[in-house]
């Protein structure tokens, strides 16, 4: 029997995951690491831990693994999208990533549309300038850290850093580059034009490969530190909402899913790369060959619920947090929620509004709070489902993946909120399903990502909207939707006294 691993990079954890041939997964590790923000709107991480967590989750893999290593033979990979990681020619790292949740940079987004323009950002990139993308960090670098850029000789994306120090061999792929701002996602290649107007040097964009290409094997040092091989074919891997995707069997029109990680993601499979959705919802390459995909993003969905557990509840687990949620009633006994802790991208690209708690109230108990977050992140994915439907698209049936699909109750919520049938698969890991999937394919043990899907992936259970309660949940979503318009411009009072 042979064996793969997907390496999931995520925001709060790294988690790697052995599965097997037929399928069945043999193991799993976690391992977690903070985020680092020192002022209102910054969010960062240091490249060095996610390769130390990385290593002793695969070592604790490997050492529990009771076969042969030799038949562990690919990994592969799902990282954190748009994160900025800057090496000099030495390939050491230049300063913290700047993440994919950092909002810094609304001044460059702006200099981007003055140089570039948006019909032309919008035409190379399918994508308009969010302040989460790559290219404006690699410009709020340029502006106010010059000496930083001068001296970087690559910029690479949080996998890619990660595959690099596991290989020795500098690479990106596809899915992930297309959460740049610099690739042309049609064409599949950087966009010399768009580096060339915004004055930055295009050897800074790392080789492309395809997320199921053969990137090396690992280093001696790499396989002597964790136990593996030193012959493990390590494969490109993917954008971890790419991965979602895959490991979710999001590989044909018509399929969507829902993933409540950190951020939260509405997605849904594109077949060809002209559909026009005018910049409302992103619009990147797939980890599947020539497909497409498009999804929108709520920054603060399952960071939402960790940072009130984090504040209010930090020694209990999410378990004993939410024992009793579906006791309350829906719409929290008339306690709302918007979960804009870091700003938003879908659909208000706003980096300066913030959360609100509307309607607090004297018989309000902690579990009625968190009932509001949950109902609070979900009215925020549905969203960007409202734009998916508006645009035609048929959702009756979602898969939900993440954190977020652990909980029962709030899978049924899903339900309610999305108006949609809601699938939980047998593993909610969806993007280390995927990354181990491209490990699989890469291999040459199927003949397709979906031959593959058929056998790794598998359904669990589902849940079926409830019609008396989508009828409340169409009421407080109104609402829901009015409190952005309302605390608007009391945020924008408000940023001065901020952390700074
Ligand atoms: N038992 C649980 N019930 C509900 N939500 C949970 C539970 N465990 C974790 N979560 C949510 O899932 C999030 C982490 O999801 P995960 O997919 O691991 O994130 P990431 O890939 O961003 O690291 C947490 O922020 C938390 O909100
Ligand atoms: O910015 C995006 C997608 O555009 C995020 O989805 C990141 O890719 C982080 O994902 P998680 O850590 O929440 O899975």
């Amino acid at each position: 029997m042979k064996y793969a691993i997907g390496v999931d990079l995520g925001t709060s954890a790294v988690k790697v995951l052995m599965m097997n041939q037929k399928g069945e997964v043999v193991n799993e590790v976690s391992k977690a690491y903070p985020l680092i923000q020192e002022k209102s709107g910054y969010s960062e991480q240091e490249p060095r831990e996610w390769v130390e967590k990385t290593t002793e989750a695969l070592k604790e893999l490997v050492a529990q693994f009771d076969g042969d290593v030799a038949d562990i033979e690919g990994i592969s990979y799902s990282g954190q999208m748009h994160g900025l990681v800057l090496l000099d020619e030495n390939n050491e790292v230049l300063r913290n990533a700047i993440l994919w949740n950092d909002t810094r940079t609304t001044e460059q987004c702006k200099q981007i549309y003055d140089i570039v323009g948006e019909k032309k950002l919008l035409e190379i990139t399918k994508n308009p300038a969010l302040e989460g993308f790559t290219l404006p960090k690699i410009l709020w670098v340029k502006q106010y850290e010059p000496e930083i850029l001068e001296k970087a000789s690559v910029f690479m994306l949080p996998k890619d850093y990660l595959r690099y120090k596991m290989t020795g061999q500098i690479h990106s792929e596809y899915s992930d580059a297309a959460g740049t701002l610099l690739l042309n996602v049609g064409e599949q290649e950087w966009s010399k034009e768009i580096c060339d107007l915004v004055g930055i040097e295009s050897s800074l964009c790392p080789p492309l490969l395809p997320s199921h290409g053969l990137a090396g094997t690992l280093t001696p040092e790499f396989a002597a530190e964790t136990g593996l091989a030193e012959s493990t074919k390590v494969f490109a891997g993917g954008a971890d909402n790419a991965c979602g995707a895959i490991g979710s069997g999001i590989l044909q029109d018509g399929k969507s899913m829902c993933s409540i990680g950190t951020s939260g993601v509405v997605l849904s499979y594109e077949e060809t790369k002209d559909r026009d959705f005018d910049g409302k919802v992103h619009y990147f390459n797939h980890g599947q060959e020539d497909a497409f995909y498009t999804m929108g993003v709520t920054l603060a969905a399952g960071y939402s619920l960790s940072w009130f557990k984090d504040t209010f509840a930090k020694e209990e687990s999410f378990e004993s947090l939410l024992e009793g949620l579906g006791d309350v009633p829906i719409g929290a006994n008339g306690l709302l929620f918007t979960p804009y802790l870091v700003g938003e991208r879908t659909p208000y690209a706003d980096a300066v509004i913030r959360a609100s708690f509307i309607g607090m109230d004297g018989s309000h108990d902690r579990i009625d709070f968190a009932r509001a977050v949950i109902e609070g992140i979900t009215f925020s994915l549905n969203e960007s489902i409202e734009i998916f439907r508006e645009s035609g698209k048929t959702i009756d049936t979602i898969i939900s993946i993440g954190g977020g699909a652990k909980n029962e109750t709030w899978l049924q919520i899903q339900a309610d909120v999305f108006n949609a049938k809601i699938v939980k698969l047998s593993s909610e890991q969806g993007p280390a399903v995927g990354a181990t999937m491209l490990a699989a394919y890469g291999c040459g043990w199927f003949g397709s990502l979906q031959e593959c899907a058929d056998v790794f992936t598998a359904e669990d259970v589902s849940y079926e909207p409830i019609p008396e309660n989508v009828e409340k949940y169409k009421e407080l979503f109104k609402l829901y939707k009015d409190v952005y318009v309302q605390t608007k411009g009391l945020n924008e009072g408000l940023k001065k006294f901020r952390k700074s």
